[in-house]
């Protein structure tokens, strides 16, 4: 394994991303809009402190759980870029470059790019980034395979990675609710969701996440959003990414969260989860 990791380790990432990360290691506090995080179970390495420079955390979560919602509300939040590598997938299949074809194929059936195609992607991503000015980050999507996890704590340190979970039926049923307005872009959920607590666990209600009047017309759905193509991507995370969460389980790093219901029960208890004192106005403002 070590001559695996050893073999694929920085070169990956251009050596401008690297410096991006490790200089992001000692830059700017936590935006203005939320306290620094600190965390009751202590999930920090010791020695490093979060306050004293943006966050590098990443959403692990299956197809469907909500990574993007909760990303996005803190990356508003804490004024750290949202990147997702699912993202960076369909914009680069979207496109009409080399890979888009091929990228179609690998999405469209629900199983994972290759590992240094991701990278490549995310490369990209995180110089423009660094061009803009940004430093830390909130990975959603990646990593998504051990030998993803083993690349990126090569190359930076990660603060805390959030394990959001809910049941696999509902995971189902969500998936197949997305929707997406094709000209704002952003993401809506026309799923209605009950599902009666099973084995002593609580049951879950979701309300749908309807678009306002104007985005109507134009919303699609992604094409591995079917039945069959979501039961896939389960399949998938169950065996390639399951195993990431051990890895950081293993490095103490692992919070777990529940989500208790729809974005109205489960972003103030996720704040609460990370411990961040967000201020009355501020964090609706953030909502
Ligand atoms: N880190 C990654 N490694 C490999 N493939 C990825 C990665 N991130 C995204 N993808 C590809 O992009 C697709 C969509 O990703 P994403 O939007 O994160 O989906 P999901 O809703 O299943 O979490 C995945 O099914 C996979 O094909």
């Amino acid at each position: 394994m070590a001559a695996i990791t050893r073999l694929l380790k920085p070169s990956h990432f251009s050596s401008t991303s690297i410096s991006f990360m490790r200089r992001s290691l000692s830059t700017a506090a936590v935006s203005e809009t939320a306290k620094s995080p600190s965390y009751p179970h202590n999930p920090l390495p010791s020695g490093v402190d979060p306050s004293g420079r943006n966050v590098q955390w990443v959403f692990l979560g299956c197809p469907g759980v909500g990574k993007g919602t909760y990303a996005s509300r803190l990356s508003t939040l804490l004024g750290v870029p949202h990147i997702s590598t699912g993202d960076l997938v369909r914009e680069e299949l979207n496109s009409s470059g080399p890979l888009s074809q091929q990228l179609a194929e690998i999405v469209n059936q629900g199983k994972l790019v290759s590992d240094e195609i991701i990278i490549s992607l995310l490369s990209k991503r995180l110089e423009a980034g660094e061009a803009k000015g940004e430093s830390g980050f909130l990975l959603d999507g990646f990593p998504r395979t051990v030998r993803q996890a083993e690349i990126l704590d090569d190359v930076t340190d990660i603060d805390l990675v959030i394990n959001l979970k809910l049941p696999e039926n509902i995971l189902v049923e969500k998936c197949l609710g997305r929707r997406i307005c094709n000209q704002c872009g952003k993401n809506f959920n026309v799923a209605s969701i009950n599902a009666k607590g099973e084995n002593g666990s609580p049951g879950i209600s979701m309300a749908p996440l309807l678009p306002p009047s104007h985005c109507i017309s134009k919303l699609i759905t992604r094409a591995d959003d079917t039945e069959a193509v979501v039961k896939e991507r389960l399949r998938v995370y169950n065996d390639k990414s399951l195993p990431v969460e051990e890895f950081y389980r293993t490095q103490g790093k692992l919070l777990e969260f529940d989500l208790p219901g729809g974005i109205p029960e489960s972003w103030p208890k996720l704040l609460e989860a990370l411990n961040l004192d967000v201020h009355e106005g501020k964090q609706s403002a953030a909502a």
